[in-house]
C-alpha cells in the first residue's frame, strides 16, 4: 500500500487525482492539502509520495519542501524553467534515495505525441504546434507544448536539420506566435476545451500531424497513478512520464 498526500485537493486536477487514489485498491489518501497548508503536514499524516497539481508559483517551493520532508514527490504543474529543474537536481543531491517526476502532460496519448513529434521531427522541413485549453489556463504556453517544442528541437539539432523556413519579415502584431527552442507555438484558450495539442509538420506535397485531445481531467490518472507507483523506483530527478514508460 502507498500512502499518497495531493497538494492542490481542492483545485480541477488535485480534486479528480483525491477521486483516483481513493478508487485505487494499492493506495491511501492521508492528506488533502491546498493553499495554506504545509507541505510538511502531508509527511505527518504518513504520506509517502505528494502529488502536486496546484500552481506555477508555488509548485518549486513544494517540491523542495518534499524533499526536506523526506518524501516522493509527482508533480503535474506547469511553469517549470531548466533553472527550477536544476535547482531540484541538485536538492535531491542530498536524499538520493527519493524520487521526483516532474511530467508537464500525464495522458497516456500526450506523452506518445510528444515521443512521436521528436522522432518525425527530423524528417520535415517545417514543424509548428497548436495547443488548445480550457480559459482558466493560467500560463501560456502551455507546458505539454513547451515540453514538445524541446523534444522537437533537440531531435532537428541532432540530425542536422535547418530552421523552419518562414519568409514572415512583417509581424507586428505577434501573430506567428511564440517561438520556443526555435519553433513556433500557437496559444488557443476556448471554453468548452479540455487540454488539446497538435503538432502540424510540413514537406513539399504532405503534411503530418499529431493530435492529442483530453476532453476530460479522468484522461490524466492512469498516468498520475502510474507515476505514483513507480516513483520510488526511480530515485532522482525524471521529466516526462515517458521516463517511466518502454516506449
Ligand atoms: N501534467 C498534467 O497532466 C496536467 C494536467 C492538467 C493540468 N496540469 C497543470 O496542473 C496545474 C493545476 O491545474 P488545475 O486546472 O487543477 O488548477 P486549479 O486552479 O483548478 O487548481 C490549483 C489548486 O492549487 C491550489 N494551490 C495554490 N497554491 C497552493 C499551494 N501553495 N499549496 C497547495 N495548494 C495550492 C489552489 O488553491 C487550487 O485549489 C496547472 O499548472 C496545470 O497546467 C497538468
Ligand atoms: O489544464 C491545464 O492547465 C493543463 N495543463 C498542462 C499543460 O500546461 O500542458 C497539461 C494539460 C492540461
Amino acid at each position: 500500500m502507498i500512502s499518497v498526500a495531493v497538494l492542490g485537493a481542492s483545485g480541477r486536477m488535485g480534486a479528480t487525482t483525491v477521486h483516483a487514489v481513493d478508487s485505487a485498491d494499492d493506495l491511501t489518501l492521508v492528506a488533502a492539502l491546498d493553499a495554506g497548508d504545509e507541505v510538511a503536514m502531508a509527511a505527518r499524516a504518513g504520506a509517502q509520495v505528494v502529488v502536486d497539481f496546484t500552481v506555477p508559483s508555488a509548485t518549486e517551493a513544494n517540491v523542495h519542501a518534499a524533499i526536506e520532508a523526506g518524501l516522493h514527490a509527482v508533480v503535474g504543474t506547469t511553469g517549470w524553467t531548466a533553472d527550477a529543474l536544476g535547482r531540484v537536481d541538485e536538492h535531491l543531491k542530498e536524499r538520493p534515495e527519493l524520487g521526483v517526476l516532474i511530467a508537464p502532460n500525464f495522458a497516456l496519448g500526450a506523452v506518445l505525441a510528444m515521443k512521436l513529434s521528436a522522432a518525425a521531427a527530423p524528417y520535415f522541413e517545417s514543424v509548428e504546434i497548436v495547443e488548445l485549453h480550457h480559459p482558466d489556463k493560467v500560463d501560456a504556453p502551455s507546458g505539454t507544448a513547451r515540453h514538445t517544442a524541446a523534444g522537437i528541437a533537440a531531435a532537428r539539432a541532432a540530425a542536422g536539420v535547418a530552421s523552419s523556413p518562414d519568409a514572415t519579415s512583417q509581424d507586428p502584431d505577434g501573430a506567428r506566435g511564440a517561438v520556443l527552442d526555435g519553433v513556433h507555438v500557437h496559444a488557443v484558450r476556448l471554453r468548452g476545451l479540455v487540454a488539446h495539442e497538435e503538432i502540424l509538420m510540413g514537406n513539399p506535397g504532405e503534411q503530418f500531424t499529431i493530435r492529442t485531445d483530453s476532453f476530460d481531467r479522468v484522461s490524466f490518472m492512469p498516468g498520475v497513478l502510474l507515476g505514483i507507483r513507480k516513483v520510488a523506483a526511480h530515485p532522482g530527478l525524471t521529466v516526462g512520464l515517458d521516463g517511466y514508460m518502454t516506449l
